[in-house]
């Protein structure tokens, strides 16, 4: 079973005169354990698929289906808890990581277990053990503004794999980093594709990272124009 299918899917903004087709007819699947890149430039519109994969933005036309649930097809499917299954099976990291300022490192991930009604007593073990093994048991008690770009990253990614995730979906995580945090968070992704058997999908027009990637999906005004195989 892929973990993530998008089939034929369109999505236009607005209406009439104003339409802008963000995306048109995308098709790809990814499969438990792949780590995939989204390339392309400024506009091209893979905000938009990302969003729409994460139940955020509502695709026009289409199927999309998240770890065998068809959560939208030509729209939402109606019935669905789409925050139910947001908070079961995925897990977002962004660029600006959007750790909360007032609480430490280690309170931002026990807030992620805690929102999934983690038991509150095991929330906090388990969040120290993924902070550990991302190399942060030294920043546990700072908070954000203490943290370094690459630090504040990974307690990002600590926070969305709390809930171990079947998929993935980060957008530009490597963006603000230099090469050698953005390359460490790339292996720590690929890394958790494999062991976690997660899907993760990566939108990025970071040119520098593409080479940890499965596979290399590139995006031009909204479509699919080639697949590559990456040397991850
Ligand atoms: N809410 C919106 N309303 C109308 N048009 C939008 C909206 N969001 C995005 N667009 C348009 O859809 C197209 C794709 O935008 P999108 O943000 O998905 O591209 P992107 O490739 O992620 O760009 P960037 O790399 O700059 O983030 C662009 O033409 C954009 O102007």
């Amino acid at each position: 079973m892929y973990a993530i299918e998008v089939d034929n899917v369109t999505k236009i903004y607005g209406k009439g005169d104003t339409a802008v087709t963000a995306i048109s007819q995308a098709s790809f699947q990814v499969r438990p354990g792949e780590l995939v890149a989204i390339l392309g430039p400024s506009g091209s519109g893979k905000t938009t698929l990302l969003t729409a994969i994460g139940l955020i933005n509502e695709p026009t036309h289409g199927r999309i289906i998240v770890d065998g649930v068809t959560v939208a097809d030509d729209g939402w499917v109606p019935g669905l808890d789409l925050k139910r299954i947001r908070r079961e099976k995925l897990g977002f990291i962004f660029q600006a990581h959007n750790l909360i300022p007032f609480l430490t490192a280690l309170e931002n991930v026990m807030v992620a277990l805690e929102i999934n009604k983690f038991p509150s007593g095991e929330a906090k073990g388990r969040a120290e053990q993924l902070l550990k093994s991302l190399n942060l048991g030294h920043r546990l008690g700072s908070y954000p503004m203490a943290l370094s770009g690459g630090e504040a990253q990974r307690v990002a990614i600590a926070r969305a794999l709390a809930n171990k995730p079947r998929v993935i979906l980060a957008d530009e995580p490597t963006a603000a980093l230099d090469t050698e945090n953005g390359k460490n968070v790339m292996a720590l992704l690929k890394s958790l594709a494999v062991e976690n058997h997660s899907a993760i999908l990566v939108v990025t027009h970071d040119h520098r990272m593409v080479e940890g990637f499965d596979r290399i999906f590139e995006v031009r005004d909204g479509s699919i124009i080639r697949e590559t195989c990456g040397a991850g």
